[in-house]
């Protein structure tokens, strides 16, 4: 059995045969289901302290997970994004098989050389694009794509190595609610035009003009990644009964409209769409605070809330494929060959994760959620 590593009261998951809840605080389970273990396809761990305290949650649930270079400084090399990698394995719970899949953080003067390195290192995937001053440490990100970074997405292609986006402009005159729909029209558009061959992923999508643009494109060339706070979540939860900063993330949340476009799309069973969190912890104090952070941190509750939103929809069937075969057949990598079971059992949200010098609030904190991890097979 794999016990939560973190001193909090959250339930113990079960990893041995078939046990069952661990939990005085879980119900009887009344219902199952048995999916291929999934990966997560858009993940922040941080380093140092935080990323011991949270790497259990993900190591947990997942099998695979596609890390964020927003470090500070950022990973902008393969050899930083390999001690990265050694880093992730070190904190790592001991009977974990759990496997990171490096990134490298775009900028201005990547080296298309430093591609050839990060496909020749068998560790690295990807490749992540943040519009300088996008979001959390963006701060050395690309001011101007096609004009400054041509020679690297060519290799890219070259290499097959995909290109993660962040999808917003940041340009200070642009609404904050449509600066992902503006980033479509003005880069990333001209950039799948000019560059066809160039695997895309638009993560954490937020509109119905995201999921218009992926639907207009080819299956196998752009796909999308889909966090729970953006099928869970309108923006009224951010304001609702005073300001809530654990609701706060970028692309900020959207209107009622968009957020069911998101839960059609992906429950449509669209191979375009698959799973990532953006399980994005920060220290309590940095999120409540008079300039708190963006990120919402899922990751303890992630698996639970996807499957509520495809009951919800009558669409339980199509979740397998969202969580577990579209991520790996968009990279190209097998799927997982383990299973899970998630049973519909209550258990309640730890209000706070604490770790060493703070603690992290996750998603619903507090709340009852109904889908439970309940072992793996
Ligand atoms: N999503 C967020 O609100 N924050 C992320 C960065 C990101 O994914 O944009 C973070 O690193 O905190
Ligand atoms: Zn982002
Ligand atoms: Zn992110």
């Amino acid at each position: 059995m794999l016990r939560c590593p973190i001193s909090c009261k959250a339930p113990n998951f079960s990893l041995g045969k078939n046990r069952g809840p661990q939990s005085a605080k879980v119900a009887r389970a009344q219902m199952d289901l048995s999916i291929t273990q999934p990966d997560d396809w858009h993940l922040h761990l941080r380093d140092g302290e935080l990323l011991e305290a949270v790497v259990p949650h993900s190591a947990i649930h997942f099998g695979r997970a596609i890390v964020m270079p927003n470090l500070k400084p950022p990973v902008t090399t393969t050899a930083a994004a390999l001690a990265y990698r050694e880093s992730i394995l070190k904190v790592l719970p001991s009977n974990s098989d759990f496997t990171p899949l490096m990134t490298l953080y775009l900028t201005d003067n990547t080296h298309p050389d430093e591609i050839k390195l990060a496909r020749k290192s068998g560790a690295v995937f990807a490749v992540k694009l943040y519009p300088a001053g996008a979001t959390t440490n963006s701060q050395d990100g690309v001011t101007d794509l096609l004009g400054k970074c041509l020679p690297v997405l060519e290799e890219m292609v070259e290499q097959n190595m995909p290109l993660l986006v962040h999808g917003e402009v940041t340009d200070p005159e642009v609404d904050i609610f449509d600066r992902e729909k503006v980033f479509i029209d003005t880069v990333l558009r001209p950039l799948v035009q000019k560059l066809p061959k160039l695997k895309v992923v638009m993560e954490h999508i937020t509109t119905q003009d995201a999921v218009k643009f992926i639907e207009s494109c080819d299956e196998g060339s752009i796909g999308a990644t889909v966090t729970p706070q953006h099928l869970l979540l309108n923006r009224n939860a951010i304001f609702q009964g005073g300001l809530q900063p654990h609701n706060y993330c970028l692309p900020v949340l959207k209107r009622e409209i968009h957020r069911q476009a998101i839960v059609a799309a992906v429950t449509s069973g669209n191979k375009r769409f698959f799973l990532g969190t953006d399980s994005a912890p920060h220290d309590r104090r940095k999120k409540e605070c008079s300039c708190g952070c963006a990120g919402i941190y899922n990751a303890p509750v992630a698996l639970s809330l996807y499957a509520k939103v495809f009951e919800e929809e009558g669409a339980l069937d199509k979740l397998e494929a969202f969580t577990s075969f579209n991520g790996p057949d968009f990279y190209g990598l097998p799927r997982n060959t383990t299973k899970i079971k998630l049973s519909k059992s209550k258990w309640s949200v730890p209000a706070a994760y604490p770790f060493a010098s703070g603690e992290v609030v996750p998603m619903f904190a507090g709340q009852t959620l109904e889908w439970y991890l309940s072992s793996a097979v």
